[in-house]
């Protein structure tokens, strides 16, 4: 069974279709890759996937119940976390606070409690501190754990917000354009990154990428959007192959 099934979902701003009719089924722990040229609607069909769009019509479902229009708050809380094109990082706050301000969304405590810092809270606040060391651990940022967030190189921040989506307990995660601004090694570093934590977290991932090597190396199965429509879906051989597909990119470097 599917653990996250979009079915046929269209997203229109005004005149504009940005997506049509756009399906998905992603399995448990599966990684699917979204393609297409600048402006085909990759981002928008995340955005009504994590609740920030309501699709004209169509239906998103997780884990067998409808999640369609529910607050993007609410969907995380149920186990889908995304990362952004750009990165939100706090940049001011160091990596260790980045990481336990997602954690705080699983709080129990009443504000009451947090401003009293009420035994009960301060055990949660304890746990969770705990937990945020285990995860940075476990995605080699410990060294890091003190530093500002905007002080990390590039390829590190990038690890950070995949960790802070993390920390919500997601089972299956977005990732809006990981490689962006990425350079060759820590492009490499990302793909190997990518297949570890599905492994260690148990997770189901769907990423866009433009970055061709990353998306071919680490995708199991990739959909092309173009113009907001599907207009491929394969294994990584079978788009490289795909004429409609070479047609949308012409002209556009694939390899970016
Ligand atoms: N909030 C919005 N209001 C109006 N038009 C929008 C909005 N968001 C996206 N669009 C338009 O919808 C279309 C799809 O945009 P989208 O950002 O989803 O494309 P994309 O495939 O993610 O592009 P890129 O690869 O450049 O990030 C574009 O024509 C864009 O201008």
């Amino acid at each position: 069974m599917s653990l996250l099934e979009v079915k046929n979902i269209t997203i229109k701003f005004g005149g504009l279709t940005a997506v049509s009719d756009f399906s998905l089924s992603l399995k448990k722990g599966e990684i699917v890759g979204l393609i297409g040229p600048n402006g085909a609607g990759k981002t928008t069909a995340f955005n009504a996937i994590t609740g920030i769009y309501k699709p004209a019509s169509g239906s998103v479902s997780f884990n067998g119940t409808d999640i369609t229009g529910l607050l993007p708050d609410k969907i995380t809380k149920l186990g889908i976390a995304r990362t952004f094109q750009n990165i939100r990082l706090f940049s001011n706050l160091s990596v260790l606070e980045n990481v336990l301000v997602a954690h705080h969304l699983r709080l129990k405590s009443s504000f009451a409690a947090a401003m009293l810092r009420l035994p009960g809270y301060l055990r949660q606040e304890n746990a969770m501190r705990k937990e945020a060391l285990e995860l940075l651990e476990s995605v080699n940022l410990t060294r890091f754990i003190n530093e500002k967030a905007g002080s990390l190189p590039y390829g590190q921040q990038r690890r950070l917000e995949i960790a802070r989506a993390l920390a919500t307990h997601p089972q299956v995660l977005l990732l809006d354009e990981p490689a962006a601004g990425m350079n060759p090694r820590e492009s490499h570093e990302l793909m190997e990154f990518i297949g570890e934590i599905r492994d260690k977290f148990d997770l189901s991932i769907f990423m866009i990428e433009h970055h061709m090597q990353v998306v071919m190396g680490v995708c199991e199965r990739i959909l092309v959007l173009d113009h907001g429509v599907t207009i491929a879906e394969g294994n990584p051989a079978e788009i490289q192959g795909n004429q409609k597909v070479i047609e949308a990119y012409l002209g556009v470097e694939m390899d970016a």
